[in-house]
């Protein structure tokens, strides 16, 4: 459903993102792993075409998604990872905007807006500004709103931030059911349980390339290592954590020059 061929994406002739290539399917969560800087948000901007590749082509049911950037839109639901929504609007405000956005008529809009907003235990709010949101309930609106006109693609970055414990049960069964009703799911995360709990194929990036492209099980077979976690600090080479928190604190404890 989804492709990136050979994506590749400079700032100032510094690549981002280099020769990255992947096919994402319809019922399959793959989860886009790496550590900070490695390109994770720059693909994420290729993918909704929010930027063009400096290279490379994203291609959605055939087409390369720039050939016609709002049909692709309406096939595509988002997730960002920072709640930058209207603070003036309510959050029912706020998905009649996105909905009409979608082309969406107002009867449906109002029926599904307000039904989404019940199931989301934001009735009781769905008319108080964003502004009064609670990071939690900001997310769950992002959540309704990429649902709302029931998209084939949908982008998670980090949807679970700032959700509580039952919400963040309440998305990860919801993301099972969407898989299962045949979204295609691009789910970026720093959270390696999750990932490897919810995800049916991972790609690892570092440096702006695909290190890994493989399903959780098999990445941890193949590299005899007991979890995803370990899997990814073997890949991407992170720093020795231990040692380094270590000397954090003797430079805190430091009281003289
Ligand atoms: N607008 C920009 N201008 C210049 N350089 C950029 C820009 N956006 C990203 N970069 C650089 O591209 C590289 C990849 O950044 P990106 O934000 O895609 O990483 P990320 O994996 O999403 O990181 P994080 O986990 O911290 O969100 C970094 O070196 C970053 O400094």
């Amino acid at each position: 459903m989804l492709e990136l061929r050979d994506v590749s994406k400079s700032y100032r002739s510094i690549p981002a993102v280099q020769d990255v290539s992947f096919t994402l399917k319809a019922g399959e969560i793959l989860g886009y792993l790496g550590p900070n800087g490695s390109g994770k948000s720059t693909t994420v901007k290729m993918v909704i075409g929010m930027i063009q590749p400096s290279k490379g082509k994203v291609f959605f049911a055939g087409k390369n998604i720039h050939d016609d950037l709002a049909s692709y839109r309406a096939q595509l639901g988002y997730v960002p990872e920072e709640a930058q929504v209207y603070n003036h609007l309510s959050g029912l405000e706020y998905l009649q905007l996105v909905g009409r956005l979608r082309g969406m008529q107002e009867k449906l809009i109002e029926r599904k807006a307000r039904e989404l907003l019940h199931l989301l235990s934001l009735e009781a709010a769905q008319y108080s500004a964003l502004s009064d949101y609670s990071k939690g309930m900001k997310q769950r609106v992002l959540i309704a709103a990429a649902l709302l006109h029931d998209p084939r693609l949908i982008v998670f970055d980090e949807p679970l931030s700032g959700l509580d414990a039952t919400s963040a049960r309440l998305f990860k069964d919801l993301l099972g059911l969407l898989a299962r009703e045949g979204k295609a799911i691009l789910y970026i995360s720093h959270v390696m349980e999750v990932v490897e709990r919810v995800c049916n194929r991972v790609i690892v990036l570092a440096k702006g390339k695909v290190v890994a492209d493989a399903a959780p099980d098999d990445l941890t077979r193949l590299m005899e290592l007991p979890t995803l976690e370990s899997v990814f600090a073997q890949l991407v080479q992170q720093t020795d954590t231990a040692r380094v928190a270590q000397q954090m604190v003797e430079v805190m404890k430091v009281h003289h020059a």
